[in-house]
């Protein structure tokens, strides 16, 4: 069901009757059309401020267990293809749960188009309503915080509203959340693609110059291709693969990946595994929650934020060299500036907020950003990030040959 089709009133076919609830946790109901999975989807909503690549944010891992609200009108125009996709399993639906519109999706129009949006949507389970009012739902999470909430769609229009509030109400909180095991991979595996070129499409690696072992906390396939671009050879791992395993691989350096959840409650598997690796002066680099995990490795603390940062144009300053960024963001989350021990400065902030984005170890070859590089505005496929990391690894080499 569409918003252009609607669906009779019970009085006759004068008002189109919602078949869509959005049902927040304090008993707010936004009504709206049904695109999408047929079913209820529990999550914290959140926004997000892109224009542009909206396929690759609904299959970022990083957002399960979220419901996302689209501030830009339009999404969907464009379709989607079968290049785009950012989970490496293509066929996982275990990251975002549900989708906010303003507008109906429109039939595609683009030449990489497969399919459209609201078919893929039904194919990957994920709930979406559109006719919504997203910039009064946008103003809401800025004032009170990222609500908990309900997502249904039925296309009848026939929905228990006392129950689905109750139930929107008992949602556990974000905070406290482990959600990597959804989405981290079930078993070891290597990647040799690079990034899209016109017109060849991917790539594939051409020279191995450093051996990366990746843990996989929600990874996604732009940051495995452009580590595979700057000569590494990867072998993806599993989130809860022990110290000794990744040692025993005899990588020249380790990459924390992005994730969902709550980088704390990942505390028994993760945090302990790259203390261990820091000690053996593993070069490290984390992005997102692997970010936020190796400032808990080193002590510092993380916290919850009220709205987060959700987009494609966020200012972040890199400090070593005073430049400005546009990048892409996507966290809840964030690093507590304040908690970082002695031994580690602050890299980068966002410009948005002062919030923190970056870390360096001044006694270890480890740094980390809380944003997307490889999601970012720019020359994506030589972004410096990746060139420190392969100088970080190039560096630790010659200091152990020497
Ligand atoms: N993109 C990410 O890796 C997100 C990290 C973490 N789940 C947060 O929300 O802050």
């Amino acid at each position: 069901m569409t918003a252009s089709e609607g669906n009779p009133g019970q009085d006759g076919w004068t008002e189109p009757r919602a078949t869509a609830l959005l049902v927040l946790a304090d008993g707010t109901v936004l009504e709206g059309f049904g695109l999408g999975a047929i079913a209820e989807a529990p999550g914290e909503v959140c926004f997000n401020t892109a224009m542009t690549g909206y396929q690759e944010i609904l299959t970022d891992p990083s957002y399960a267990g979220q419901i996302i609200t689209f501030t830009f009108p339009h999404i969907g125009n464009v379709g989607v293809n079968d290049e785009d996709t950012e989970t490496v399993n293509a066929a996982s639906s275990s990251g975002v749960r549900g989708v906010v519109l303003h507008a109906d999706i429109t039939e595609p129009s683009n030449w990489r188009a497969s399919r459209h949006l609201d078919t893929w949507l039904k194919a990957r389970n994920i709930v979406g309503i559109c006719g919504v009012d997203t910039r009064a739902l946008t103003a809401l999470i800025r004032d009170k915080g990222m609500p908990n909430a309900i997502l249904a769609h039925n296309p009848d229009g026939v929905f228990d509203v006392p129950r689905l509030k109750q139930q929107a109400a008992a949602l556990p909180d974000m905070a406290g959340l482990d959600l990597v095991p959804l989405v981290t991979a079930a078993q070891r595996y290597e990647w040799s693609e690079t990034p899209w070129q016109w017109p060849a499409g991917y790539g594939q690696r051409e020279s191995v110059a450093h051996k990366v072992v990746a843990i996989d906390y929600g990874m996604k396939r732009n940051i495995l291709r452009l580590l595979a671009k700057a000569g590494c050879e990867i072998t993806v791992v599993p989130s809860t693969t022990s110290a000794d395993d990744i040692l025993a691989l005899k990588p020249d350096g380790v990459f924390l990946s992005n994730g969902p959840g709550d980088p704390a409650a990942t505390g028994e598997y993760a945090v302990p595994v790259i203390k261990q690796l820091l000690d053996r002066r593993i070069p490290t680099f984390g992005i997102c929650l692997g970010h936020q995990m190796l400032a808990l490795a080193i002590g510092g603390q993380t916290m919850k934020m009220k709205q987060g940062h959700h987009g494609a144009n966020h200012p972040v300053q890199d400090k070593t060299t005073g430049k400005v960024e546009i990048v892409s963001m996507n966290h809840g989350f964030a690093v507590d500036p304040a908690t970082l021990p002695a031994n580690a400065t602050e890299t980068h902030v966002s410009l948005f907020d002062g919030s923190n984005c970056g870390i360096a170890l001044n006694d270890r070859p480890a740094f980390s950003v809380q944003h997307h590089p490889e999601a970012s505005p720019g020359p994506q496929d030589s972004h410096y990030l990746f060139t420190r990391f392969i100088d970080m690894m190039d560096a630790e080499k010659a200091k152990t040959a020497a």
